[in-house]
């Protein structure tokens, strides 16, 4: 469970949103709305822990237990526009690299995933050959089957074409079923599945 409670974040004089409160809840899905610019990315790398807040507390808990904010990352993945692949690592490498630090869903090993995201053809191509939608593909196989219960999507159908955009629909429906999931968008494509949407426009 993530708890915020009056965040608030400003870059230099600039308040982006203040006086957040929200529950994210385990299992559940939520949505981060709100037009180009007003601070959807920002409240979730907040929420990811890679941007600091300014005001406000956040409170992580893992079951009954509190969990420490620097630990939280080991319990979420991410797939965001601004998040880099390793150029010069093959499709394999970059997986093979990916599970040094999060294993996979139980029962899924790398080839399956490749097959299910329609990469298996590119396994030992290098991503810096990746078309743009190939390399968002191969970010959301990352994030949906990393064993973790948190999964943070930023734009997630950023490049996609239709076929990936059903593919991204699909991969919510059957493995992101019994875990949080957070959309910050502003596509109902992406975040059609969550129950709760939080307007950042209402922060200001
Ligand atoms: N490092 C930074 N320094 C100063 N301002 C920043 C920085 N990063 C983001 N901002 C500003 O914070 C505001 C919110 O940006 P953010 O990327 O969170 O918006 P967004 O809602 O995700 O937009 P989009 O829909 O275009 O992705 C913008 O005004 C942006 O210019």
């Amino acid at each position: 469970m993530i708890s915020l409670n009056q965040i608030g974040k400003r870059y230099n004089y600039d308040w982006i949103f203040r006086g957040v409160s929200a529950s994210f809840e385990a299992g559940e899905h939520y949505a981060i709305l709100g037009p180009n610019g007003s601070g959807k990315s920002t409240l979730l790398q907040v929420i990811s822990g890679h941007h600091h807040h300014n005001e406000g507390t956040i409170l992580y808990q893992l079951g009954e237990k509190p969990l420490a904010q620097d630990q939280f990352f080991r319990f979420s993945s991410i797939a965001a526009p601004y998040q880099e692949l390793v150029e010069e690592f093959t499709l394999q490498e970059c997986f093979d690299f990916h599970q040094h630090f999060k294993s996979f869903l139980p029962g899924f090993k790398s080839q399956q995933i490749m097959e299910i995201v329609g990469l298996q053809k590119a396994k030992h191509k290098q991503i810096r050959y990746f078309s743009s939608g190939m390399k968002q593909r191969a970010k959301l196989a990352l994030a949906i089957f990393s064993n973790v219960p948190v999964v943070l999507l930023d734009e997630p159908c950023t490049n996609l074409d239709a076929a990936g955009i059903a593919l991204y629909q699909s991969l919510i429906a059957n493995y992101c079923n019994k875990r949080m999931v957070v959309v910050s968008s502003n596509d109902i494509q992406e975040y059609g599945f969550c129950k709760t949407r939080i307007d950042i426009t209402q922060y200001k």
